[in-house]
């Protein structure tokens, strides 16, 4: 398929919700465009080119300018500063929303307390030269407090959809928090912080009430554009509207310039992008670590789990068994547990990609060298790939796993990375991780028999939070410790109670049996009596058949021959294969 733009489908809504949003499109436009009919336009140049109105731009533009870089900066940095406090955080941001709720009077007053000459400050800014209150400084204080904000809530709303996975995996990789805030969190933020900056700016053109209240209204100093047009309306309506005319002119062109980098924006051709044939060796030798592998201990609160070094340990274990939450303690993402490693890089079912990047960037910055990222992307197959935003599930997958082999890690957590791959790819990374396994200590969380029986060379079962059982993965998944690894080997599981010595299948039994496939066969009439078991065929599996014996599913290790599904079949259970478990 050539390059084409991708469009989505747009969300689409009800008519009653796009009448009442047309409505309120129009009330903010009708006033404007009724001011415009107003607008003296013959005498719009006189009134530009007066010397009193150079005044009152010259303060309200530079006032404005100050003001609007002192707010984005500042703004940005409290905004980023939010995101590392938590439940303060809330607090913090209803002081930030403050002027927005606060009259603008109140605002002026609340200022003069703190910097006027007679308030908390302003005896020691005046010994210090510093004239803010009725002087131009105070046009700029005044501006400064009224549009912090907009910055605020346009970054803050930026900040808090950045997926934390993205910075949590950067960190991971070795990325330091400069290095993380200037090439990841920055660039995401880009549009934000110019929005939240453009809106300070229109705010700070129309701003009157704090200011009036703080700095006065002084002609060539602290007069901006909305008292000068205040003044105007007492003597000349006419030039009133000129003036508005202007000023709403200048906001207008400043909204259109902070959009115009997303209306400009290129959209991407997008197009399928065929991976190349990986380099397994190549690979090897380019992510290996610096240092020989050690084993890893990790204790939370009085438990130790260790994981051998050189070795794959696949820890598995139901849904809500707590794995992750034990690679998150061991990678230190979740503080409180202890580990004796250093180098580990955690890569989660997330890929956490920063979305800006390219393929290439989003590496490089582990690597820090645009050679060494070519050599891996070649040697990895992912050559063709461009940008992060335009790659499949699968791909990020590899890519995400590419980039965190690239940190060189000592440790390698990985929770369920080839759950996105296809097939081929996934077997791909199997095999790598499989030769690399003596490189490092690898930890897999997984649900995949695949991954225990080709790549594990370990496995850890996880129950309630807690390691319950460790050891060879040949030996668990043989004889399997508990009724969850037994499901996940493969074998046999039945619910049942012993009568006597003999185990008796019963889906109300406190005890499981879990046996091979093998040990269950079809039999002969004498057998049976000696076993007492009857199946109900339910499918033809080919070589095996899936039975059901008192209500529970198993599968019996011979083809069905002639017997029909829903017909009953004497079978006989090898006593010596089973491994019992009592019910948890
Ligand atoms: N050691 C622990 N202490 C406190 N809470 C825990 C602990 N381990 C797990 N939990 C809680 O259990 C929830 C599920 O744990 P976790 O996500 O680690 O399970 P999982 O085994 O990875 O599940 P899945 O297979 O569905 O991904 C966590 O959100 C956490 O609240």
């Amino acid at each position: 398929m050539s390059p084409t733009f991708l469009r989505e489908q747009r969300p689409r809504t009800t008519r009653p919700v796009i009448a009442a949003g047309v409505l309120a499109a129009v009330y903010i436009l009708a006033p404007v465009l009724a001011l415009g009919v107003r607008v003296p336009w013959p005498k719009l140049a006189d009134t530009l080119s007066a010397p009193a109105t150079h005044d009152l731009l010259r303060v309200s533009l530079s006032a404005a300018a100050l003001s609007t870089l002192l707010s984005t900066l500042l703004g940005t940095c409290l905004a980023l500063w939010l995101q590392q406090l938590r439940r303060v955080s809330h607090l913090v941001r209803l002081v930030v929303y403050l002027p927005l709720a606060m009259p603008p009077v109140v605002g002026g007053l609340a200022l003069t307390a703190l910097l006027g000459r007679r308030g908390l400050l302003g005896p020691a800014l005046e010994q210090a030269g510093l004239h803010v209150s009725f002087a131009f400084p105070g046009v700029v204080a005044a501006h400064l407090f009224v549009t912090l904000p907009f910055v605020v809530v346009a970054v803050d709303s930026a900040l808090r959809q950045l997926d934390p996975e993205v910075v949590a995996s950067a960190r991971g990789i070795g990325l330091s928090a400069g290095t993380i805030l200037r090439r990841i969190i920055l660039p995401t933020i880009l549009p934000a912080v110019f929005t939240g900056g453009a809106l300070a700016f229109a705010r700070s053109l129309g701003e009157f009430g704090t200011t009036i209240t703080f700095a006065g209204s002084l002609p060539g100093s602290t007069r901006t554009m909305p008292s000068g047009i205040y003044l105007e309306r007492e003597v000349s309506a006419d030039n009133a509207y000129a003036l508005s005319a202007v000023l709403i002119g200048i906001a207008i062109l400043t909204l259109t310039a902070a959009g115009m980098p997303l209306l400009l924006r290129r959209r991407r051709e997008q197009a399928v992008r065929a991976l190349q044939p990986m380099d397994p060796n190549a690979l090897r030798a380019a992510t290996a670590p610096l240092t020989p592998p050690h084993d890893l201990s990790v204790t939370v609160g009085d438990t130790t789990t260790t994981f051998r070094g050189g070795r794959v340990t696949a820890v598995v274990g139901p849904n809500g068994a707590g794995k992750t939450t034990l690679m998150r303690f061991t990678s230190g993402r979740l503080q409180g547990a202890h580990t004796n490693a250093e180098r580990v890089v955690m890569l989660s079912q997330n890929p956490g990609l920063p979305p800006t990047a390219t393929v290439a960037q989003a590496l490089t910055m582990v690597t820090k060298d645009a050679r060494r990222t070519q050599e891996l992307l070649s040697a990895a197959g992912l050559q063709e790939l461009g940008h992060v935003s335009e790659l499949s599930g699968g791909q990020a997958a590899q890519v995400a796993l590419l980039r965190a082999l690239a940190a060189r890690p000592e440790v390698l957590i990985v929770d369920e990375p080839f759950a996105a791959m296809d097939v081929e790819s996934a077997a791909r990374w199997r095999h790598l991780l499989r030769i690399s396994a003596a490189d490092r200590t690898t930890v897999i969380v997984t649900h995949s028999r695949v991954d225990l029986t080709t790549l594990a060379d370990d496995i850890a079962v996880m129950e309630a939070g807690e390691v319950i059982s460790q050891g060879p993965a040949e030996r668990l998944l043989e004889q399997p410790t508990t009724r969850f690894m037994a499901e996940l080997a493969g074998v046999n599981v039945l619910r049942g109670s012993f009568r006597g010595d003999t185990f008796a299948p019963d889906r109300n039994g406190e005890h499981w049996a879990a046996f091979p496939q093998t040990a269950l066969r079809f039999d002969p009439i004498g057998a049976q009596r000696a076993t007492g078991l009857t199946a109900t065929i339910v499918a033809d599996l080919g070589s095996t058949t899936l039975v059901d014996i008192d209500g529970q599913r198993v599968t019996v290790g011979q083809p069905a021959r002639t017997n029909a599904p829903g017909e009953a079949v004497p079978v006989a259970l090898d006593a010596s294969a089973l491994t019992v478990y009592t019910r948890t």
